[in-house]
């Protein structure tokens, strides 16, 4: 471990997005992992559970503690929502940073918060200071934060598609669909009927037609790209495969004559977690899984045919890295200004 490690404490650190962290974290050169929570698996050590962690993470989980976890200097919450805005406030008092990978911090507006997760929030005067820790469009701010709001999967993967068409204003904000599937890992480790093996293999479905919690998480990130409210109309679907979203985004151009491929290699040229394939490209989950990559691919399907204006825009994550705990970790390497890359290099999957 290196003399600049820092002490971090994860909060629910037995669910999917937590041991996807943990086994991030323990290959990251500056990271002493010193608390990990589970109310259930408390006392127990973390290679009892997680065998392949054995000599590499020598902790046993204990139950959440405000005061215990207010000695590491950076605190992750990997917990259901409307938790960490419970343990939030004392953790930053006592001195420590958080990155939050719930929603509890990510919607701007207490009352939209409010809305979309049922209840009212505990600490609405924290979500002004918040950073949405998406890399691609807040790298500085996140560079400063205190607190990190961890975007949710799927916005992840639309907001990534969408930026170049609207932060160029090439594309009507009025008129957006994000047709996007996710593996079923990206619903959690928590026994769920829904989720079960015999309900979700073999099986296809759309769900959050009429209303998913990610549209005004996903509004609120085009909205600052596209200088207006867009009308976006996203369906989510699960798909019987455990990690990896694809999304699938349909827009209207309003300049026809803009070169998209060269647009979205402009616009993410230098990232170290976003790939723009080559023209004609369909990117797969198979390819980013267990990575922190995005991979985009765009295309204008009618142009030859019927001069249609729409654009096509592919995107694929891994939900548990790009969309949770890879994206948690380059916002960790950000705010102590590490190599945004440290500890998430290597990690591309070559055969599934
Ligand atoms: N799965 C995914 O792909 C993604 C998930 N997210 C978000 O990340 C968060 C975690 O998701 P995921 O890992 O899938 O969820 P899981 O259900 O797999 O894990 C939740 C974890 O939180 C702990 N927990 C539950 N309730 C509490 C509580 N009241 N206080 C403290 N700990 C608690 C659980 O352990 P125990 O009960 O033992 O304490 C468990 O370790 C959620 O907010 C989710 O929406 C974000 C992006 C992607
Ligand atoms: C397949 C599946 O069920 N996915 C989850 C999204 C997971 C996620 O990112 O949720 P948070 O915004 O709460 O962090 C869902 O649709 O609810």
């Amino acid at each position: 471990m290196s003399q600049h490690s820092i002490r971090v404490g994860v909060v629910g650190a037995n669910g999917y997005t937590g041991i996807e962290l943990l086994r991030l974290l323990v290959n990251h050169p500056h990271v002493d992992i010193r608390q990990v929570t589970s109310r259930a698996e408390a006392g127990q050590p973390v290679s009892a559970s997680l065998p392949q962690l054995a000599g590499r993470l020598d902790l046993a989980f204990s139950a959440p503690d405000a005061a215990a976890l207010a000695e590491c200097e950076l605190v992750f919450f990997t917990t259901p929502n409307a938790t960490a805005m419970h343990m939030t406030p004392a953790l930053l008092e006592a001195g420590c940073r958080v990155i939050d990978l719930s929603a509890d911090f990510r919607l701007h507006d207490a009352a939209v918060w409010s809305d979309w997760y049922g209840e009212a929030h505990a600490c609405p005067e924290l979500l002004g200071e918040a950073v949405y820790g998406l890399p691609e469009l807040n790298r500085e701010a996140v560079r400063q934060a205190r607190l990190v709001a961890n975007p949710g999967c799927y916005p992840t993967a639309v907001s990534l598609a969408l930026l170049p068409l609207l932060e160029a204003a090439v594309a009507d904000p009025a008129r957006l669909i994000a047709d996007a599937k996710s593996g079923v890992s990206g619903a959690g480790r928590k026994a769920n009927l829904g989720t079960q093996f015999c309900e979700a293999g073999e099986n296809f479905k759309a769900y959050g037609a009429a209303g998913h919690r990610h549209l005004p998480e996903i509004v609120q990130t085009l909205t600052a790209a596209a200088g207006s409210q867009p009308v976006l109309t996203f369906v989510p679907h699960l798909v019987p495969m455990i990690r990896g979203i694809h999304a699938t985004i349909y827009a209207e151009l309003n300049d026809t004559t803009v070169d998209l491929q060269a647009l979205y290699e402009r616009r993410y040229a230098g990232e170290p977690f976003v790939s723009v394939e080559a023209a004609g490209s369909h990117p797969e989950t198979r390819m980013v899984r267990g990575s922190n990559h995005c991979r985009l691919a765009v295309h204008r399907p009618d142009a030859a045919y019927s001069g249609a204006s729409r654009a096509v825009v592919l995107a694929v994550i891994d939900n548990l890295v790009k969309g949770a705990a890879g994206q948690a970790l380059q916002n960790m390497n950000l705010m102590y200004g590490w190599p945004e890359t440290a500890g998430l290099d290597n990690q591309v999957a070559l055969i599934p």
